[in-house]
């Protein structure tokens, strides 16, 4: 099938070349003349594990190019809208410029039959709005809300097998068409929901709103267990047997960021307002508030163990990225601990395998290294903010010859307290003794 993606960021790049892997004859447009010049070589303007592997075979088969220019998606069957859907300036609610400016450009360029499947994820009534639009301008096409459910550096496995498949539509004709494009996913036994718009709008943050609200609740309760004296590893365990609450997604921390999470419980809030409903998702303000307060606690334990201020003090912050194999930094606790620790003059040094690059371009002001032993070095505090594999994989007498003092934040619960603390550690975790 010929096949367009407009918009070629974390979601758009990925779907584009896991498409043409597929089979499909793809191009991938952008407005972002950087961006599409890096993809069209094979390289990502990204981290994201296994994408230059299927990047670089779907260029060299043919079947896969990228454009700046909205016309090189005239003539494809299906074009996915994955442009950003990022918080408002000033508000909660989401900015659909960028929707709504792709959607416009697209307009002149679609073919008779051609389907305009959403991917972005938007406010519920969205679809709705540009189907009647599309009706009016172009009634040869038709709509459809297709939302994604990737997670980031599990992007390509998730985009090529999905766990399931949401399409919104007015017609079973949209339906056929996206089962065309998902063939080998359906094949394989994929569940795929068919249903209206606003169903597959709210599936969408839903499931978001869904997953912030269980890392939240499990959060809530470190913040009990460290009052009390609990562990709120053993708790999750415990809990976690339970397979009607199973044990995914309880992992207590410094909580959740990245740029959908955050950004989707606060728009849903917002659009949930605009429909007189604020009330039925009010306790997603709870869930967004318990969840900003673990990073201030990771402050605050950092001043207590530096005896009242950190003042002058090295901080070394493992970690920048919002969650490991990725170099997204977008509303990262990780970032955000280490910007206020700097705001209270702390002696900062960040490091991260990724996303150094994208981290100092948001915050200029802080010290930044690649290398681990760089941020430890004389050391006064370190802060695992992110859980990366190389430092799970810390050895805590090795770490102790590079630092000036064995204090160390564990913000992901991912070290074993007993060796840290055998090796001579002042160690804390969070909502863990
Ligand atoms: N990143 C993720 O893991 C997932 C993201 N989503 C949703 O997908 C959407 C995109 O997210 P990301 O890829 O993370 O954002 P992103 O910011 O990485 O990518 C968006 C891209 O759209 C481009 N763009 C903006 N206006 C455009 C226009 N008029 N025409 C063509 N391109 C345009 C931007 O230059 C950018 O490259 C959001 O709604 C997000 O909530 C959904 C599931 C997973
Ligand atoms: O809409 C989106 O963009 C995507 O958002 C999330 O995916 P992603 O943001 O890539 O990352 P997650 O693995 O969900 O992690 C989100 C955040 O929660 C944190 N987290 C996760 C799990 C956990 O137990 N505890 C916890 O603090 C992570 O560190 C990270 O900061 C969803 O998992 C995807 O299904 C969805 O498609």
């Amino acid at each position: 099938m010929r096949i367009s993606v407009i918009g070629c960021g974390y979601l758009g790049a990925v779907h584009a070349a896991a498409m043409a892997e597929l089979g499909h004859v793809v191009v991938g447009v952008d407005v972002d003349e950087q961006k599409i010049a890096r993809l069209a070589v094979g390289d990502p303007p990204f981290f994201e594990p296994g994408l230059p592997e299927i990047l670089r075979s779907a260029l060299g088969s043919g079947r896969l190019r990228f454009s700046s220019d909205p016309a090189d998606a005239a003539g494809a069957e299906v074009h996915f809208l994955a442009v950003g859907t990022p918080q408002a300036a000033g508000g909660h609610a989401a900015d659909l410029r960028f929707v709504d400016a792709a959607f416009d450009a697209l307009l002149p360029h679609l073919a008779p039959g051609a389907v305009v499947a959403g991917k972005s994820t938007v406010p519920v009534g969205t679809a709705e709005r540009l189907a009647d639009r599309l009706a009016e301008v172009a009634p040869h096409a038709t709509l459809a809300w297709n939302p994604e459910f990737l997670r980031e550096g599990f992007a390509v496995k998730d985009t090529v097998q999905p766990d399931r498949l949401v399409y919104g539509v007015r017609s079973p004709e949209a339906s056929d068409v996206l089962d065309r494009v998902y063939a080998s996913a359906i094949e394989a036994g994929t569940p795929r929901i068919v249903t209206d718009f606003a169903t597959a709008e709210l599936v969408k943050v839903a499931a978001n709103a869904f997953l912030a609200t269980k890392i939240s609740f499990i959060n809530a309760m470190a913040e009990i267990a460290e009052t009390v004296g609990a562990d709120v590893t053993q708790l999750a365990d415990a809990i976690g047997h339970d397979t009607r609450i199973g044990r995914r997604f309880l992992n207590a921390g410094v909580g959740f960021g990245g740029g959908c999470l955050p950004k989707d419980i606060r728009a849903f809030t917002a659009r949930a307002e605009e429909l007189g409903r604020g009330e039925s998702v009010a306790f997603l303000k709870e869930v967004d508030a318990i969840n900003l307060r673990r990073r201030h606690r990771v402050v605050e334990l950092a001043r207590e163990l530096l005896g009242g201020s950190v003042h002058g003090r090295k901080v070394a912050v493992l970690g920048v990225t919002f969650k490991p194999d990725s170099d997204d930094v977008r509303d990262s606790p990780a970032l955000d601990i280490a910007v206020q620790l700097k705001g209270l003059g702390a002696d900062v040094v960040a490091v991260d395998p990724e996303g150094v690059e994208n981290a100092r371009a948001r915050h200029p002001q802080l010290e930044y290294s690649t290398s681990t032993a760089t941020a430890l070095d004389r050391a006064d505090l370190v802060v695992l903010a992110t859980e990366w594999a190389e430092y799970r994989a810390l050895d805590p007498a090795e770490t102790l010859r590079s630092v000036a003092a064995a204090r160390i934040i564990d913000g992901r619960n991912v070290l074993d307290p007993d060796a840290w603390r055998a090796a001579g550690w002042t160690y804390r975790g969070l909502g863990r003794p």
